[in-house]
C-alpha cells in the first residue's frame, strides 16, 4: 500500500527559517512561489533575464533577481525551469554559486533519474511532484484545496530530507489533499508514461482521430467538434467527481452498451501493446535520449507539431465555436 501523508503529517517548521529560491516563474514556478509565500515562507524568485517571467513576478509583488544571485542566498533551491534547461543552469549558475549543503529540489525526476545532474553528496536532493498543471496548483490553493503530489528523496545527508519535502508539499497546498511517497525512478517513468499515452498525447489523439473520422464521413465539423472534443470536459468532470461508475450512471443505457463494447474494440490489445512499447522506451532511457537530441536540434518536432495543430480543422472549428462555448459556461 502506498504511504500517504496529509496536513497533520507535515509541518512547515523544517523550512520556516530557510531561504527558498524558486528558479523559474512559468507554469509551476509561479504557482509554487505564490503558494509558498502565501504559506508564510521566505521565497526569492531567481530568473535568467528580465523578460516576461520577470515582469509577471514583479506584477505579483516579487523582486526577482538573477539565478546566480538567488542561488547564492538560498538554503533550498527549487528547479522550476524546463527539464531540458535544468542541467545547463545547474552546471553554469547553480553549482558554482550554491552554499555548501543547500538542498536541491525538483518537481519532476527527469534530470536526476537520467543522471543529467550529478549533485554534490553534501546536498539533500528531493522531489515534490504535483500531479496536475501549475495553474491548477495555484487555483486549488487559493480556493482552500490542493493538488495531490508525489514526494521522493534521492539524497539525504541531513537525515531531514523527507520532512523538508513534506514541508514544501504543505507550503504549496498538496498535503491538504494527500501526498504519496515514491522514488525518482517511479515518478519519472510514470509521469512520462501518463503524459504520453493519456493526459497529453493519448487523449488529444483520441479526440482528434474521432473528430477527423466524423468529418471524413461528411458530417459537419461543428457537430463533430461538440461530439468528440467539447463534451470531453463534461464527461471527464463527472469521472473526476464520481469515478467511472458515476459517469456510466450519468449516461444513457445506449451509451453504456456502446461504450462498454465499442470502447474495448477501438482501444484494443494492439493499443495496449503500444502502451507497453512506450513504457519500455521510457524505462530503457531511449525516450530521454530522443528528447535530448530533439532539444539539441532546436525542438523542430515541437515547433512543427504546434503549428500543425494551430492550423488544424479542429482548432479552426474551435475558434468558430468559441463564442458559443464561452456563452454557455456557468456564470458562478
Ligand atoms: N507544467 C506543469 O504543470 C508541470 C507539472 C508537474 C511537474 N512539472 C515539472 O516542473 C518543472 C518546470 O516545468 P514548467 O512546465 O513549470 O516549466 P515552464 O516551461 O513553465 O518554465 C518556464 C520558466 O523557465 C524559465 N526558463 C526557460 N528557459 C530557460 C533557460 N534557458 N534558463 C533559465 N530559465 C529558463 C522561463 O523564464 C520561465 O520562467 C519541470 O521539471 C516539469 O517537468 C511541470
Ligand atoms: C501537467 C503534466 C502533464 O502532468 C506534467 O507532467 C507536465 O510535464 O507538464
Ligand atoms: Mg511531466
Ligand atoms: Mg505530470
Amino acid at each position: 500500500m502506498a504511504k500517504i501523508y496529509t496536513d497533520q503529517d507535515a509541518s512547515l517548521d523544517p523550512i520556516k527559517d530557510k531561504k527558498i529560491a524558486v528558479l523559474g516563474y512559468g507554469n509551476q514556478g509561479r504557482a509554487w512561489a505564490l503558494n509558498l509565500r502565501d504559506s508564510g515562507l521566505n521565497v526569492i524568485v531567481g530568473l535568467e533575464r528580465e523578460g516576461n517571467s520577470w515582469k509577471q513576478a514583479v506584477q505579483d509583488g516579487f523582486q526577482p533577481v538573477h539565478t546566480e544571485d538567488a542561488v547564492k542566498q538560498a538554503d533550498i533551491i527549487i528547479f522550476l525551469i524546463p527539464d531540458m534547461v535544468q542541467r545547463y543552469v545547474y552546471r553554469e549558475k547553480v553549482q558554482p554559486n550554491m552554499k555548501e549543503g543547500a538542498d536541491l529540489v525538483f518537481a519532476h525526476g527527469f534530470n536526476i533519474h537520467y543522471k543529467l545532474i550529478d549533485p554534490p553528496s553534501t546536498s539533500d536532493v528531493y522531489m515534490v511532484a504535483p500531479k496536475g498543471p501549475g495553474a491548477t496548483v495555484r487555483d486549488f490553493y487559493t480556493k482552500g484545496g490542493g493538488v495531490p503530489a508525489l514526494v521522493a528523496v534521492q539524497q539525504n545527508p541531513s537525515g531531514k530530507a523527507l520532512e523538508k519535502a513534506l514541508a514544501i508539499a504543505k507550503g504549496i497546498g498538496a498535503t491538504r489533499a494527500g501526498v504519496i511517497e515514491t522514488t525518482f525512478k517511479e515518478e519519472t517513468e510514470t509521469d512520462l508514461f501518463g503524459e504520453q499515452t493519456t493526459l497529453v498525447g493519448g487523449v488529444m489523439e483520441l479526440m482528434r482521430s474521432a473528430f477527423r473520422t466524423l468529418v471524413e464521413l461528411g458530417y459537419q465539423p461543428e457537430v463533430a467538434y461538440f461530439e468528440t472534443i467539447n463534451e470531453m470536459k463534461m464527461i471527464v468532470d463527472i469521472i473526476y467527481e464520481k469515478g467511472f461508475t458515476g459517469m456510466l450512471k450519468a449516461v444513457s443505457d445506449t451509451a453504456k452498451y456502446g461504450g462498454l463494447t465499442v470502447g474495448k474494440f477501438v482501444i484494443n490489445e494492439e493499443v495496449r501493446k503500444r502502451m507497453l512499447e512506450a513504457a519500455e522506451k521510457i524505462r530503457s532511457g531511449k525516450f530521454a535520449e530522443e528528447w535530448i537530441e530533439e532539444y539539441n536540434r532546436g525542438s523542430p518536432t515541437i515547433k512543427e507539431g504546434l503549428e500543425e495543430i494551430e492550423n488544424s480543422l479542429e482548432e479552426q472549428t474551435r475558434r468558430r465555436l468559441k463564442e458559443i462555448i464561452e456563452r454557455g459556461k456557468p456564470k458562478s
